[in-house]
Parts: structure tokens; sequence; C-alpha cells
């Protein structure tokens, strides 16, 4: 790492936690570069909120490390101030209004943008004074995205955003979230199950399973280091070593196997085709849970 390399905005090493006995981390490292959009994504139980709610400082680890924005997770107000955190049942208070609600994150927020605040009502039709409790679980996803945006954070962690949000609505607030980011120059954490949405807006991506980060880098640089291949069964085994197989799925001749290699593609020898994101998902997915013994994996020493 270069010393003029920015602090990243999440770093992990040997990040472990349990729950009892249960393990929802694993030896978790990352390193996450700033500036990014960064989807997390995984089977249900993979870890995912785990991960999010150490980030914002409401779990500790049992033990490894875990960097936000370059300090503890919630080390001070003024650390928090940073941090905007959406949780997955997006928690309001019921007896305030949507009004309340501002005044409340004007009081505690440094950099509240009111204005911000008040243009996302509007756009997204909440009426200020309607009561937090009576709203839809879509309206209160929208209440709590404004409120986490309008502190003006460095970093936006959200736990499945999306999920309440009706599709007009869900594409509104991804188009608002890029914008965000960018007018910003802010960093953000979503955990999605829509891939859709990921491929939408993600250039970084988290694949999570197991409690383990399966794969973890730029969508651009994890597009171009997988492809799909169809060969004859005994073909695959004869993939040069450095070319690991992540999924493959046999039919009666003829298999299909997503690959990664760092060598050149035109090194190897069939015909590739490139992968989608939701192809590269479900190819670690599916490996975490069943694990394939890759033709060519032992050259790179295997991934786990
Ligand atoms: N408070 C808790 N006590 C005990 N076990 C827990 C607790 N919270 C989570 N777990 C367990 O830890 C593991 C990871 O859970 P987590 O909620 O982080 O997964 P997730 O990836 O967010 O899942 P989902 O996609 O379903 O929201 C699961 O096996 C879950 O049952």
């Amino acid at each position: 790492m270069s010393h003029e390399d920015p602090i990243p905005v999440l770093q992990a090493e040997g990040l472990t936690k349990r729950y009892g006995r249960r393990v929802a981390l694993s030896e978790v490292d990352l390193r996450v570069p700033a500036g990014r959009v960064v989807g997390l994504v995984g089977p249900n139980g993979a870890g995912k909120t785990t991960l999010l709610n150490l980030a914002c400082g409401l779990l500790e680890p049992t033990s490894g490390s875990l960097r936000v924005l370059g300090s503890r997770p919630a080390a001070s107000a003024a650390h928090l101030a940073r941090v905007g955190f959406v949780a997955q049942n997006t928690p309001v208070y019921p007896s305030f209004s949507v009004a309340d609600h501002l005044r409340l994150g004007a009081r505690l927020n440094p950099c509240w943008d009111q204005d911000l605040a008040e243009r996302r009502i509007s756009r997204v039709g909440l009426n200020p004074g309607q009561k937090a409790g009576r709203l839809s679980g879509g309206q209160r996803a929208q209440l709590a995205l404004t409120i986490a945006a309008a502190k003006r954070p460095e970093l936006l962690i959200f736990d499945e955003p999306a999920a309440a949000l009706d599709p007009l609505a869900r594409e509104g607030f991804l188009v608002n979230l890029m914008e965000f980011v960018a007018d910003l120059g802010a960093s953000a954490v979503l955990s999605s199950h829509l891939l859709g949405d990921i491929e939408q807006i993600c250039d970084y991506l988290i694949v999570l399973c197991e409690a383990r980060v399966q794969i973890a880098g730029e969508v651009e640089e994890l597009l171009a280091g997988h492809r799909r291949l169809v060969a004859r069964r005994e073909e695959l085994a004869r993939l040069p070593a450095g070319v690991e197989t992540i999924r493959v799925e046999h039919e009666a001749v003829y298999s299909s196997a997503v690959v990664r290699t760092d060598l050149p593609w035109s090194s190897v020898p069939f015909r590739t085709d490139p992968v989608s994101l939701e192809e590269l998902v479900l190819g670690y997915m599916s490996r975490a849970n069943a694990p394939v013994a890759g033709v060519g994996a032992a050259a790179l020493g295997g991934r786990r």
C-alpha cells in the first residue's frame, strides 16, 4: 500500500463475531477504498447485517479489528456524524411527525442539511405533519433514508435499503443515492438481495457467505477476471494451471463453468464469454455451499 492511498472506508483484519456458539463472521479481512458504492451480497444468514452493525458500532467484534473511516466504529460523536446508517427495519419514532424527525436530525447533527431534507421529503411525497407511526413501510424507509442523507455523512451504510420500496420509489432512491455519492464524494455500503440494483449502482462488490468473504473487489476488475466457458466434461480437466473453476454445471455431454484467472483469456484454450454480475455472485454463493473441486485450483492454492 502506498502512503498516498486515501484512508479506506472499511478495513477489517481477522474480524470475527460470534453470538454464543454461532459464528456470524469468521476471520474477515477487507480493505474497501473510499469513494465507492459497495454492494454487500450473500444469502440469508451470511453475516451481512452483523458486518454492517459492527461498522456502525452497534456490535463489538469477538476478535479481530474493524476500522471505519480510519477509526474504531462510533469512536466519538464527531465520528458518528461522519457515518449515516439506515437499519434493515428503518426504525422511526412513531409518535413524532415527519417534520419532528427533521428537527431532531438538525439538533443532533452538526452538518445537517435542512434544505436537502425538505426537498427530499417533498420529492417522495411525504406529508411533514404525518406521524411516523402511521407511515407505510416504504414511506418509513424514505424518511430514514432522508435523515441519513441530510446528515451529509462521508459514509452511508444501508441494510437492504430498497426492500420496502415500490419499483418506482426504488429507482428514484438508487438515482438519488448515486447523485448524493457523486456530489459529496461520499462512499456508500449497501446490503441487498436485489442483484439488479447492485449491478446498476455499485462499483465495488463483497460476496459474503457462510460468515466469510468469498470475493471482494472492483466490479469491473471482477467481471474482467471471470468468464463462462462451455466444454466437454473431460476437457474441463485440461484447463491450464492458474485457471480456477468457481462453479460448474454438468449437462449430458457438455459442462458449463464459471472460471477465474489472472492470465490473459487468450491463453485459455476454449471459447469464453463474459459473465454477468449475477452469474458471478451465484457462482461464489453456490461454491460456498457445496465446494467444487476446482480444476486448476490447486495451482492457485484454492481459495479456502
Ligand atoms: N442476536 C443474535 N443472536 C444469535 N444469533 C444471531 C444474532 N444475530 C444474527 N445471528 C446469526 O448470525 C448469522 C448471521 O446473521 P446476519 O443477520 O448477520 O445475516 P444476514 O446476512 O444479514 O442475513 P439476512 O440476509 O437474512 O438479513 C445467522 O446465522 C444468524 O442466525
